[in-house]
């Protein structure tokens, strides 16, 4: 058996050709979207990342500000770079690219930023809103990991998920994402202090790791059919090692590659949200 390819990077590239007629619409009526992304230190992966959103702005007309700051910053420079984001009327929506340097205080320079700016709904006023399962920009990996599902037509209803992992960006918000009433997926968080990890991922219709531990996931944990989502990005000797082991792809029924999985779908999802607040401004 060879998985089917959870395709990403076709994927994404659909969504980004609707964004594109979105902003032209946008322009018409005088409205420009413009992200800003703030990033602090000169973390490989960070800076191909916010490289690769910028990139993206271009691609679907958004304009974009980039504000880049030493690994030396303090809290104070960051704020004032946030303040200046909140102020700015061509910056319609912005992120501050995680994770920041240990000696800045994450959670209270988010909570720094204008909740109608906050393009990666990381906000804890959006988190909350989520958890409410009220309108609010969704976490865009999680959001991505959804639609990448449903494109492909893995059922999400009924369907018992295997999230490891129980950061924000990811694992914390999938579990919201997946257990609303639209999705009514039963979910399962597993980190670090799981007793039997194999245990739970056997079991599971749909697994995603995004524990940041490269082949954690091996064959032998899959249930035979399952679709597997490796949103791992650790890097080994510079290339990408993801979370899922080469020959998961015998056993599942669907994967995402890594690259061209996940990736694509969370930048997408992050033009998204962008132009939905810049649709929402209108109303
Ligand atoms: N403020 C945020 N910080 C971080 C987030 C986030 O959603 N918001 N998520 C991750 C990193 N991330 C987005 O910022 C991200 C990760 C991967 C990719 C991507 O396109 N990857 C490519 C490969 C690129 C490469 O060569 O490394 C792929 O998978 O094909 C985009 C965005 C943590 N921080």
């Amino acid at each position: 058996m060879s998985a089917v390819k959870l395709d990403g990077k076709a994927t994404a590239a659909k969504i980004k050709a609707d964004l594109t007629a979105r902003v032209t619409a946008l322009k018409e009526r005088g409205v420009v979207p413009g992200l800003g992304t703030v990033l602090v230190g000169d973390d490989p992966g960070s800076q191909i990342y916010v490289a690769g959103k910028h990139r993206d702005c271009a691609e679907v007309g958004i304009a974009s500000i980039r504000v880049d700051l030493p690994e030396t910053a303090t809290q104070a420079d960051v704020e004032a770079a946030i303040d200046e984001l909140n102020a700015s009327p061509s910056c319609t929506g912005y992120i501050v690219q995680l994770p920041l340097p240990k000696h800045l205080d994450t959670m209270a320079l988010l909570e720094r930023m204008d909740p109608a700016k906050d393009a990666d709904g990381l906000h804890p006023v959006n988190l909350g809103r989520l958890v409410h399962m009220v309108d609010a920009p969704l976490p865009c990996t999680p959001h991505g990991i959804v639609l990448l599902l449903q494109e492909y037509g893995v059922p999400l209803k009924g369907a018992d998920v295997v999230v490891v992992g129980r950061g924000i960006t990811v694992g914390r918000s999938l579990g919201l994402l997946l257990t609303r009433r639209t999705e009514n997926a039963t979910v399962t968080l597993c980190h670090t202090g799981t007793a039997d990890l194999a245990a739970h991922v056997r079991r599971a219709d749909i697994v995603v790791a995004a524990a940041g531990v490269p082949g954690l996931i091996t064959a032998d944990m899959v249930k035979p059919g399952a679709a597997v989502l490796d949103v791992g990005v650790s890097r080994v000797d510079g290339k990408i090692a993801g979370d899922v082991a080469a020959d998961v792809a015998e056993v599942a029924g669907f994967l995402t590659p890594n690259p061209g999985g996940v990736g694509p779908m969370t930048r997408a999802l992050l033009l998204s949200n962008v132009v939905e607040a810049a649709e929402h401004a209108l109303r």
